[in-house]
C-alpha cells in the first residue's frame, strides 16, 4: 500500500506555486462565492498517518461518485466530481487519482493548490525550499476552489434568476485530501501566527486538523490497518473529535500481507477494536459501527489497482451512499 502511493507519486512531479488545474473535462470558471448547499457535497479526508491509504481511499470515493453520476441517467442533473489536494510535498497524489480512471471520469476535475518537491512534512518542505505559504493563504485558496465548484455546479443561497435556476440543477462532489496524519503540520510561513513563539527567523505552522477546522466539513478518516495502528487511529480520531469534527466514516486498508504470524488480520482487528472503543467510551451518534470498514490488502507494486478497485466496487459504493445520506441528513437535522 505504501509503495503504491509512493511510486505513483514519484512518477509525476507537480509544478511549484502557483499550481495548475488538471482536469479531464473543463477548468473551473471564475470565482463568485456562494454558500454551501445540499447539492454540493464536500468531504475532508484525514488519516492516522502518511501511507495508510488516504489517496487510495480518496480515489475510490472519486471513482464511486463518478460511476454513480454516470449511471444516474434518469437525472437531468450534471454532477461534477472534484478532487483537491491543498498541500503536496513530493510527487503528485492528483496524478495517482487520475491514473485510477473508470466510468464517468470525464466529469472528474483534480487540483493541487500548493506543492513542493521535497518529500517531507509541509512545514519543513516549505522552509527548506524558501517557499512559505501561510494558513490564511491555504484557506483562501481552498475556499475559492470550493466557491468555484459551487458556482459552476449548482447550489447558492436563493434562486432568483433563470441562470441561477439552471445552475441549481447541477450538483457536485468534492474530496479534499489532507497530507500526512491529522496532526501533521501545515506549510510554514513567517506570516503564521505562531512564528513569534519560535523566534530566530523560524516559520510557524498549525496542525492540519486546526488548519481546516473552520471549514466545518465532515471527515472520512483512513485508519492505520497495520500492527500498531489501533493507538494512532484512536489518538487521531480523538484529536479530530476534540476539535469539533464530525467523522462520517472510518476506512482501514488491511496491511500488506493481510495477517500477522498467527493468522491475525490487523486491519480487520483494528476496525473491530475501534467499534469496541466507540461502544465502551463514546457512542454511536459519534461514529456508527456500520460506518467503520476494512478493505483487503493492496496488490504489491507494480501491479495496477484496477482489479483491486473492481473487486471492492460494492464497498466503495456503500461508502458513497452512506456519505450521501449523512450529507443530505445534515440539512434537515
Ligand atoms: C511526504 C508526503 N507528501 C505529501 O504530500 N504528504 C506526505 C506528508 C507527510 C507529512 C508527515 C509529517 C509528520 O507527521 O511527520
Amino acid at each position: 500500500m505504501a509503495s503504491a502511493k509512493t511510486a505513483a507519486s514519484l512518477a509525476s512531479r507537480t509544478t511549484k506555486r502557483p499550481s495548475t488545474i488538471r482536469t479531464l473535462s473543463s477548468s473551473f470558471p471564475p470565482s463568485n462565492p456562494l454558500l454551501r448547499h445540499p447539492n454540493n457535497r464536500v468531504h475532508l479526508v484525514f488519516g492516522a498517518n502518511t501511507d495508510v491509504g488516504k489517496s487510495v481511499v480518496s480515489a475510490g470515493l472519486v471513482r464511486a461518485a463518478a460511476a454513480a453520476a454516470a449511471a444516474d441517467s434518469s437525472s437531468e442533473r450534471t454532477t461534477s466530481v472534484n478532487y483537491i489536494k491543498p498541500l503536496q510535498c513530493g510527487g503528485s497524489d492528483e496524478s495517482f487519482i487520475l491514473d485510477q480512471r473508470d466510468d464517468g471520469f470525464e466529469r472528474v476535475a483534480c487540483r493541487t493548490l500548493f506543492s513542493w518537491n521535497t518529500l517531507a512534512s509541509p512545514h519543513l518542505a516549505s522552509h527548506l525550499e524558501g517557499l512559505p505559504v501561510s494558513d490564511a493563504e491555504v484557506l483562501a485558496s481552498l475556499r475559492s476552489s470550493l466557491d468555484r465548484v459551487e458556482e459552476r455546479d449548482g447550489g447558492g443561497t436563493t434562486t432568483t434568476t433563470a441562470a441561477a435556476a439552471a445552475m441549481a440543477e447541477g450538483s457536485s462532489v468534492t474530496i479534499i485530501e489532507s497530507a500526512g496524519g491529522a496532526l501533521s503540520p501545515s506549510s510554514s510561513s513567517p506570516l503564521n501566527e505562531r512564528s513569534g513563539a519560535l523566534g530566530d527567523g523560524r516559520w510557524g505552522w498549525s496542525t492540519q486538523a486546526d488548519l481546516y477546522s473552520s471549514l466545518e466539513l465532515p471527515v472520512v478518516f483512513v485508519g492505520d490497518g497495520k500492527l500498531g495502528g489501533i493507538g494512532v487511529t484512536l489518538a487521531s480520531l480523538e484529536a479530530l473529535w476534540s476539535r469539533g469534527y464530525r467523522v462520517d466514516a472510518v476506512v482501514f486498508v488491511e496491511g500488506e500481507d493481510g495477517s500477522g504470524g498467527d493468522g491475525i488480520r490487523f486491519g480487520r482487528g483494528n476496525a473491530e477494536a475501534l467499534r469496541e472503543y466507540v461502544m465502551m467510551y463514546r457512542d454511536t451518534s459519534c461514529l456508527d459501527g456500520d460506518a467503520i470498514m476494512c478493505l483487503p490488502p493492496l496488490p504489491p507494486m507494480p501491479i495496477a489497482l484496477t482489479a483491486w478497485y473492481g473487486s471492492n466496487r460494492e464497498e466503495f459504493l456503500k461508502l458513497h451512499h452512506l456519505l450521501c445520506r449523512r450529507w443530505r441528513d445534515s440539512f434537515v437535522e
